[in-house]
């Protein structure tokens, strides 16, 4: 082009060194404009970190498992471990066989205490399990809310006793086998020594600590909580691996793993005759101990687990019981889904928490950013009562703790899916003869069937969600029994459809 000098910019105005610059300040110059280069480089590195991170961190889905203690969320948990992380769970599965032992070694123990308490003539201890009570008292609901949702249930004395006909036929048989099993309740210390805290159940804890909802009225504001809590986020190989137990070293060297196997190998015999004698069963009816209905039983696996060569299989890790201490995170990284065709929602990071009251105000800081709520209602427990606070029945709890969690402004825009959990349970204690109108009045004359009752939960639950939720949301509810993984495998993968559905949406994905 005609006059115009290719060597010409406009800019140069600008960027041109001063006029009669001197040597030495044109090389402080040229540090200084370095200096800033580098400045700068680095800050629009930082940018491209930080929407790098936030991107991802937008594509990671969050999901927290709530729900009282046993309810059913660690099940839950490693029915999505088993289904959509085989090669991780693969891993971990032999290093559950310290917690089955547990678990058989302390039912073991449970009956042996309750033939003692039956040698001793001690009284009952539950009268809240006692189908014959005439004592009740019925009391108006805690929830302030309309009669729609209200739900009665009966109270129970805090700690009364009654006595039970002594049941005759304990003998001398009884008295031999209680010694010959005694090495077990050392076998009970070593284990729960190397497991830590998640072995130990929580029971009647201190009043202070029992506040239903503790997160309700935090002390200190969500966002400071997350990396100061006191439960540190932690994995399960923590607690399997004994990383969980302070004073793990001192019981490595009294008894190593195949010795624990090899003191219950010996005592396998024993351990049946123990289980499949009818006066311990008549003993155990008439304590009421329900010792096949709670959390970990595997007695009637003897032949298969009482044995040196024993590796659980995945089905015992599902049942096995270790209560969750504070808060544990899991990470799973689905298939990619031809479906839809990109990473988005692939990752999620699933948040298992303790559930005990006293466990409780760990909660809070992992509300921040949840893409979804599972919460876990077991509703055969109508006519139990917290193992940390016996005077509240398990089922008031669980609507307590629903109601709150559903009216968290933090988790206003979260989904909500609710499990009514341990149908098989339910199924099975209404058919022993249990009464549901007679622990929930409020239950009135509705058949006393499973489905019945779980409709009428249903209907409650969902109530609840309708009146308390600061803005409109559907909730998803589905009957469960998530130890059965082959059922929770379909329900697994409707909520999983589910939540990547409403993620996507809300993200304008779609
Ligand atoms: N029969 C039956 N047992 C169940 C069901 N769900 C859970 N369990 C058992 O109940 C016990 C407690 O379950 P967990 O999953 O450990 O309960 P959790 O909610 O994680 O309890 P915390 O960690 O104490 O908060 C375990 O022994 C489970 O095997 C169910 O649907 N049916
Ligand atoms: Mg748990």
């Amino acid at each position: 082009m005609g006059g115009m000098n290719r060597e010409f910019d406009p800019l140069d105005i600008v960027t041109a060194p001063p006029p009669g610059e001197t040597p030495e300040q044109r090389a402080s110059r040229e540090r200084r404009e370095a200096e800033a280069k580098r400045i700068s480089d680095g800050i629009d590195e930082d940018i491209r970190v930080a929407r790098a991170a936030l991107k991802k961190q937008k594509s990671v889905l969050r999901v927290l498992l709530l729900g009282q203690a046993e309810s059913g969320k660690s099940t839950t948990l490693k029915n999505f471990r088993l289904k959509y992380a085989y090669q991780q769970w693969l891993q971990e599965r032999a290093s559950w066989r310290a917690v089955i032992q547990l678990n058989v070694v302390r039912s073991a123990l449970a009956i042996l205490d309750a033939l003692q308490a039956e040698i001793n003539n001690d009284p009952l201890l539950d009268p809240g399990l006692d189908d014959d009570d005439e004592s009740l008292e019925i009391h108006p609901t805690h929830h302030a809310s309309p009669a729609s949702s209200r739900l009665e249930f009966a109270s129970y004395a805090s700690s009364s006793s009654s006595s039970s006909p002594s049941v005759v036929g304990l003998s001398d048989k009884h008295k031999l086998l209680a010694l010959r099993l005694s090495p077990l309740r050392r076998i009970e210390t070593v284990l729960k020594k190397r497991l830590g805290a998640g072995s130990e159940e929580v029971r009647n804890a201190p009043s202070q600590d029992m506040q239903a909802t503790p997160f309700e009225s935090p002390q200190v504001p969500p966002g400071k909580h997350r990396r100061a809590a006191e439960f540190v986020v932690r994995t399960w190989s923590d607690a399997l691996q004994g990383r969980a137990a302070a004073n793990h070293h001192t019981t490595a060297d009294e008894y190593d793993s195949e010795e624990v196997t090899e003191v219950i190998a010996r005592c396998q015999e024993d351990l049946i005759t123990l289980w499949n004698d009818p006066v311990v069963r008549k003993v155990l009816s008439s304590r009421r101990i329900p010792i096949e209905h709670s959390a970990g039983f595997f007695l009637d696996d003897l032949q298969r687990i009482a044995v040196r060569s024993y590796e659980p299989s995945d089905d015992d890790v599902v049942r096995a019981r270790l209560r969750t201490v504070g808060v544990q995170e899991h990470r799973i990284l689905f298939e990619q889904d031809p479906r839809l065709g990109h990473e988005f929602g692939r990752e999620w990071l699933i948040y298992d928490v303790g559930g005990a009251r006293t466990m409780r105000h760990a909660w809070l800081p992992f509300f921040d950013n949840v893409n979804a709520v599972i919460f876990l209602a077991p509703v055969s427990c109508f006519d139990e009562r917290l193992d940390e606070d016996h005077k509240v029945n398990r089922l008031e709890d669980s609507f307590i703790l629903w109601k709150a969690v559903v009216s968290t402004k933090l988790l206003q825009k979260t989904t909500m899916i609710v499990f009514l959990n341990k149908c098989d349970l339910l199924k099975k204690k209404l058919k022993s003869g249990v009464y549901v109108k007679k622990h929930l009045p409020s239950y009135g004359e509705r058949p006393n069937d499973a489905a019945s009752v779980v409709k009428y939960l249903r209907d409650k639950f969902k109530d609840t969600l309708k009146q308390h939720s600061p803005e409109h949301r559907v909730g998803y509810l589905y009957p469960t029994s998530v130890t059965d993984t082959k059922a929770t495998s379909t329900t697994l993968r409707t909520v999983r459809d589910g939540i990547m559905r409403e993620h996507l949406k809300n993200a304008d994905f779609v």
